[in-house]
């Protein structure tokens, strides 16, 4: 086993690539691995450590992994030469029902699933949309009317319960209503995928030291398949039933599906379970998102009065000149609000590491480095976005960093909350 687990030992050395010393067994993680700190602190902390270098090796557990610092080189692995990285280093095991979605899955089954949900979020469909989302809001409008004379709210369960209505209208066309539904069920099902347990746990030890045997343990718990199932399938009963089309990812996926029930079974992209962990990560990844996201902002604002000032009169003005109404366009044009956002994600990346596997040898550019087959290729987002070589004052909420003028001075690859290149978040016209 010793012989097996430091048989990389040396990986970075031989090859004369900078790199942090790592431990046998552990590699780089034994704190890691212990849970003992933050693995997005981590990362920042490797990235200091490492002066004057493009990239360096770690290990994690036995396996390479080389994080990059050069933006330069970041902008060429996401989008010039995606074709060397276009997987994200998962290994998930068919069975893993809820697993088999776009975030985890690889090539060839992503490509063809991504061009075919990808229309769902074009401009036309998102504009379609909105009147839903609009509707959505009223709830939380009738909350805030309600307890205005209240010093506190429970400002990050309100946003979580709002954003649940949206993505489960938007997406599927739920009607939830949790911030007046007291049991809550979907919202704590939801909550479920992202809370620390044994089993999360247990996973990411067996990754370390076996990627096949990790395929053998099930990302998300049996109960979280089960409840999602059976939400997707009810209410495709439901639309047959009362005839109701809507122009939703749910519908879009089931044209598709239906579509390919036709074809020889080697044939289809969709199965059964593809459908019902995609409507699922849809979910996931859309209320988790937005719910940090606007309860961070709101954090920020109520610690920055002026900035909350100026980005209300904003608000306050294009509604009026929209006449009275927030439409699709109109939010659009609030161009303080888009820099208000982009700041507390500069700060608050949701994703602080963005991931990639090397699938083919790569030699880096103006090096007679190479990267290869197989190796584990990570972006640290968190150390990018708050390093005092690529910004002025990073701990310094400051959205006019995102301003017309002093956006051209963000270098290309420095501020990437939403990852680039064809593996871009699929849901970032959203935002
Ligand atoms: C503030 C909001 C959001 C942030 C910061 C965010 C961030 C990210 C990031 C960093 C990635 C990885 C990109 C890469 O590897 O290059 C990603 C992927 C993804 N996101 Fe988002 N996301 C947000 C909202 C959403 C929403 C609203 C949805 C869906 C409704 C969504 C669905 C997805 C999916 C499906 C992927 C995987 C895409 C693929 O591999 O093709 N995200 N997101």
């Amino acid at each position: 086993f010793y012989k097996w687990s430091t048989r990389n030992l040396n990986y970075w050395k031989i090859r004369k690539i900078p790199h942090i010393k790592p431990a046998p067994v552990v590699g780089n993680y034994w704190e890691l691995l212990l849970g003992k700190v933050n693995v997005a602190e981590k990362y920042r902390e490797f990235y200091h450590q490492m002066k004057d270098v493009k990239y360096f090796g770690i290990l994690i557990g036995t396996y390479p992994a080389l994080l990059i610092k050069d933006p330069g080189l970041i902008m060429r692995i996401l989008v010039k030469d995606f074709r060397y990285f276009y997987d994200r280093g998962f290994h998930v095991s068919d069975s893993d029902v809820l697993g088999t979605n776009l975030f985890f899955l690889r090539n060839p089954k992503w490509k063809l699933l991504r061009n075919k949900t990808v229309s769902v979020f074009s401009s036309a469909k998102l504009k379609s949309s909105f009147d839903i989302l609009d509707k959505c809001s009223d709830d939380l409008i009738d909350y805030l009317n309600e307890n205005a004379h209240k010093k506190e709210w429970p400002t990050r369960q309100l946003m979580g319960d709002a954003m649940t209505d949206i993505v489960c209208k938007a997406i599927c066309g739920l009607e939830i209503h949790s911030i007046k539904n007291p049991s809550r069920e979907h919202v704590a099902m939801q909550n479920m995928a992202f809370a620390s347990s044994f089993r999360g746990f247990a996973r990411n030890t067996i990754n370390f030291f076996s990627p096949y045997l990790a395929k053998k343990v099930h990302i998300f718990p049996r109960i979280l398949h089960t409840y999602f199932d059976d939400l997707t399938w009810k209410t495709i009963e439901m639309r047959k039933e009362k005839n109701i089309r809507r122009s939703d990812l749910l519908q879009l996926l089931l044209e598709v599906y239906e579509q390919e029930q036709m074809l020889p079974a080697e044939n289809r992209v969709l199965s059964r379970e593809l459908f019902v962990s995609n409507i699922f990560i849809m979910i996931l990844a859309g209320y988790e998102t937005s719910t940090t996201t606007s309860s961070l902002t709101l954090h920020e604002l109520a610690h920055h009065p002026d900035i909350q000032d100026k980005v209300r009169k904003e608000i306050k003005q294009v509604t009026r000149e929209s006449g009275g109404k927030i439409t699709y366009d109109s939010l659009k044009k609030m161009k303080f609000l888009d820099q208000v956002l982009s700041e507390t994600l500069r700060i608050y990346p949701l994703a602080n590491m963005i991931f990639r596997e090397c699938m083919e040898e790569y030699n880096i550019p103006g090096t007679d480095h190479v990267i290869e087959k197989g190796v584990f290729v990570q972006l640290p987002t968190l150390a990018l976005h708050t390093d005092p070589a690529l910004w002025k004052d990073p701990e310094t909420y400051n959205p006019d960093r995102f301003s017309e003028e002093n956006s051209a001075s963000i270098i290309p690859g420095s501020y990437s909350p939403f990852g680039d290149g064809p593996r871009i978040c699929i849901g970032k016209r959203i935002h």
